[in-house]
């Protein structure tokens, strides 16, 4: 493409003259990835300033770069006034505007988002579409898998690898979308079909001012939801009427707004739900009908996740039937509520809770269906919200027997100071617990003590197969250390 095709598209505020043919071959934020023919958009980070790496750009081949601040430099230079925004216009533009070109599905929300991707990839499989996922444990092309680093990634590779799923003939495209990625516009210029509410309880604080700020980001995905109406192009919002942070995302939207819930009246309902250790069986109620559901799936919060699918599904017409099949096949999801031995004479758990709305749901659920001792293992990620971390001592403190603090990705901070901030605000009654900083340890130490019909919960780090200590990541997996435990224990 032209250099000066991408540049008509943005609003340039240097007076550049370059010349007209010079052909852009790539766009690249990272000068590392520069080839011959790049545009380098230098982007100034949170730890470095993409800026600085020009020259480098350059040396590796880049035709043109375009930037932020005042730079000299030997190629074309285009002068913008945010580079975030520009770079998602260039690459929106550059791969052929893609978004518009193939159904998408962007889901918001403090917790249920992966889970709800993957209730929402069985049922679009099933009815035979191919499905493209971008999220916390992987990105995803039909049944290939690929590591990403964020769950919702930048604006530049985003808009390239939603290109490559519409060449490998994806159907439908289903993406969390973080506060972090909204605010920080790595999805402007996504053109979402339907776009999905959870609900919103605290985290990422040391991220937005408040929660208030929180919300506003969360809003953004609602209020980037098309805002003409077509006929052949029909946009939904699908949102969780139980959650009071419902009223202003309805109010963010000029969308047709599907609703969600299991006390407020909604579109799509659940009732009588019974919870039992092996699974949950609920009347859902919809616009389509009613019928009854079976699911493995465990917890009055997998039920919001289920309905949040159906109400997905039902907007993407697809037939009840279809839905209900999917739903009662689905096992479960890699680390989230995880039995690490099924069946077992007592039960391991390992789930990905690392907010305190989301602990407390898993250990409600638990001391729902647990017959005798409940044993928590949990920590809170370094660098990462710190008001966080005395709630969820509280909360494990609170709902289980046996409480254990560990470590969980202590990243750059000092574990015994991340285990000071959760465990400084328990209260001083009777109740015991364990401070245990290296997890294996803290793991082996819980279930060494269990006993019949016990359940441990290992919590916070679910599907993730590493431990971050510095700016190191190290192998770990709780099922494998667990696993590796619970045989140790049977020897
Ligand atoms: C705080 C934050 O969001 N940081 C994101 C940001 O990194 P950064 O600002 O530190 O980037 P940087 O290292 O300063 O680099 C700045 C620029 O210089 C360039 N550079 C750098 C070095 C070099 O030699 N040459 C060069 O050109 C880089 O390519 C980059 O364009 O841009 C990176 C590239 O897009 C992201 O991967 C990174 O996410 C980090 C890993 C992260 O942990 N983010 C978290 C907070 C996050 O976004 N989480 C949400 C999920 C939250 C949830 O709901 O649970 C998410 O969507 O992942
Ligand atoms: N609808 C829900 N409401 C509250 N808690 C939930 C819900 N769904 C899942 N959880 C809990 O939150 C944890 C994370 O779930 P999931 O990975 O689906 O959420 P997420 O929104 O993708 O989280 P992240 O922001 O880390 O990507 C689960 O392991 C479970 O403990
Ligand atoms: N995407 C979230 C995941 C947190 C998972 C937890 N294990 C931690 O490391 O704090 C974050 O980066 O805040
Ligand atoms: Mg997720």
């Amino acid at each position: 493409m032209h250099l000066k095709d991408i540049v008509s598209f943005i609003s340039v505020s240097n007076n550049v003259s370059y010349d007209d043919n010079i052909e852009v071959t790539s766009i690249e934020t990272d000068s590392r990835k520069v080839k011959k023919g790049s545009l380098f958009v230098a982007i100034s980070g949170f730890t470095v300033d993409g800026h600085d790496f020009i020259d480098d750009a350059i040396n590796n081949g880049a035709v043109a770069v375009m930037v932020e601040k005042e730079v000299q430099a030997e190629v074309a230079t285009i002068k913008v006034s945010d580079t975030k925004r520009a770079l998602a216009m260039t690459s929106a533009m550059f791969y052929g505007n893609p978004t518009s070109k193939v159904p998408m599905i962007g889901i918001t929300g403090t917790n249920g988002k992966t889970t709800i991707t993957y209730l929402l990839e069985r049922i679009f499989n099933r009815y035979h579409k191919k499905t493209g996922i971008f999220g916390t444990i992987q990105m995803k092309i039909g049944e290939e898998s690929f590591p990403i680093q964020n769950t919702t990634p930048d604006a530049l590779f985003l808009q390239r690898k939603i290109a490559e799923m519409i060449q490998q003939d994806v159907d439908q495209v289903i993406m969390e979308v973080s506060s972090h990625a909204l605010d920080m516009g790595r999805v402007f210029g996504c053109d979402y079909d339907i776009a999905v509410f959870t609900n919103l309880s605290q985290d990422h604080l040391d991220y937005h001012d408040s929660m208030e700020d929180y919300l506003r980001a969360k809003s953004l995905l609602f209020a980037q939801l098309g805002n003409g109406y077509q006929e052949n192009n029909k946009k939904a919002a699908v949102i969780n009427v139980d959650d009071p942070s419902s009223t202003l995302l309805m109010k963010s939207t000029a969308q047709h707004v599907i609703t969600y819930g299991c006390h407020t009246t909604a579109d799509v309902m659940a009732e009588n739900i019974q919870l039992a250790a092996n699974g949950t069986k609920f009347t859902l109620k919809t616009i389509l009908g009613t019928t009854e559901i079976h699911s493995k799936l465990i917890g009055k919060f997998n039920v919001y996740n289920m309905l949040a699918s159906v109400a997905v599904a039902i907007a993407s017409d697809i037939p009840l039937v279809d839905i209900k099949e999917s739903l009662e096949s689905i096992e479960g999801v890699k680390g989230r509520f995880e039995s690490v031995i099924p069946d077992h004479k007592y039960s391991v758990i390992v789930d990905y809770a690392h907010t305190p709305d989301s602990l407390e749901n898993v250990l409600q659920t638990i001391q729902e269906i647990a017959e005798r001792n409940i044993y928590v293992v949990v920590g809170c990620g370094g660098d990462r919200d710190k008001t966080k971390r005395p709630l969820m001592a509280q909360i494990a403190h609170k709902y289980a027997d046996y409480p254990i603090f560990t470590s969980d990705n202590p990243r750059t901070e000092d574990p015994e100071a991340i285990l000071k901030d959760m465990t400084d605000g328990l209260p001083s009654d009777s109740k015991q617990y364990e401070v245990i900083a290296d997890r294996r340890q803290a793991i082996r130490y819980a279930i060494q003590r269990a006993e019949e019909k016990d359940v441990i919960l290992i919590a916070g780090k679910g599907h993730e197969t590493y431990q971050q200590i510095g700016h190191k990541k190290y192998d770990f997996d709780d099922r494998e250390v667990a696993l590796e435990v619970m045989r140790e224990r049977e020897n």
